[in-house]
């Protein structure tokens, strides 16, 4: 069976004051079944491009970018987003904002079953308490909760989460990354999860994937997180292999800094002069 997603050799760019930039160069990226993909990069380096293409917003200039077998030509409901900013509908409460998700991916089912599969997600992510409050009410963290129970509640094959946590103060976004990973992982859904730090990916990740910095930015190559579940960010911080990888992934990320890629630059210049 062809992996769930299948990017090769996709590269591209925007135009930028009469020029044109390339962001992505050469991406390879293969997601099986089932995983938890992570890709960590610098800010700006291309991650919500990257996120585009594979939810069909945005087309390649070169390279296939193909979903269960199939090239992908647009966005689709067996792709489902969860973005930076939540995005809810601020006079729905929080069941009404999953409802809606629920009505628009599963039109042939009776209001009942609608309703029930809606609260089964709302309490999948702890928030069957504040079922009926709307968005105004709630915090930053419980309403990116709510837009995760509305992603999943869609049943898309693919979860993306685009730096879900990222908009969170530093309290609530290291509470939300534990219940992230228990929702993650009883969820058993494919998850592409982006985000810019090292500490989140190797929570959350099977396999992280570092994006260098751009213009023409490229992928690393992937590391495995051998790491048992539940993993506890504070026991985490004494363990062995998590030191390893980390080191790992932030020398690798290290090498394609922005500041590494001028003095190779330069370097490459001084050699040719
Ligand atoms: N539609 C567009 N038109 C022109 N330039 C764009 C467009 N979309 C993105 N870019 C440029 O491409 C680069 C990568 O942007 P992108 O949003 O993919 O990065 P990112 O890694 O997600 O950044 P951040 O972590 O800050 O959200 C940036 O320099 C951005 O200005």
């Amino acid at each position: 069976m062809e992996p769930l997603v299948a990017l090769r050799g996709v590269s591209k760019g925007f135009a930028s004051g009469g020029s044109r930039v390339e962001v992505l160069h050469g991406i390879d990226l293969t997601i099986e079944r089932g995983e938890l993909v992570a890709i960590v990069g610098y800010s700006g380096a291309g991650k919500t491009t990257l996120v585009s293409l594979i939810a069909g917003l945005l087309a390649p200039d070169t390279g296939t970018v193909r979903f269960a077998g199939a090239p992908v030509t647009g966005p689709g409901t067996d792709r489902g987003v969860v973005f930076q900013s939540y995005s809810l509908l601020p006079w729905l409460s929080v069941h009404e904002n999953v409802l809606l998700a629920v009505e628009a991916a599963f039109p042939a089912w009776d209001r009942t079953k609608h309703a029930q599969h809606a609260d089964r997600y709302v309490a999948m992510v702890g928030l069957a308490p504040a079922r009926d409050k709307t968005p105004g009410q709630l915090s930053g963290g419980m309403r990116q909760r709510v837009a995760v129970a509305r992603a999943l509640a869609m049943e898309p094959e693919l979860l993306i989460l685009d730096e879900p946590l990222s908009a969170l103060d530093a309290l609530t976004r290291g509470k939300l990354q534990g219940e992230l990973e228990r929702i993650c992982v009883r969820s058993g859904k494919t998850i592409l999860l982006i985000t810019n730090d090292v500490d989140e990916a190797l929570l959350l990740a099977d396999r992280i994937v570092p994006l260098g910095a751009g213009p023409r930015a490229t992928l690393g190559p992937s590391f495995r997180v051998e790491l048992p579940r539940p993993r506890d960010k504070r026991a985490l911080q004494h363990d062995h292999t998590y030191k390893e990888t980390r080191a790992a992934i932030g020398e690798h990320l290290l090498a394609s800094s922005p500041r590494a890629k001028r003095r190779v630059a330069g370097a490459t210049a001084e050699v040719a002069r």
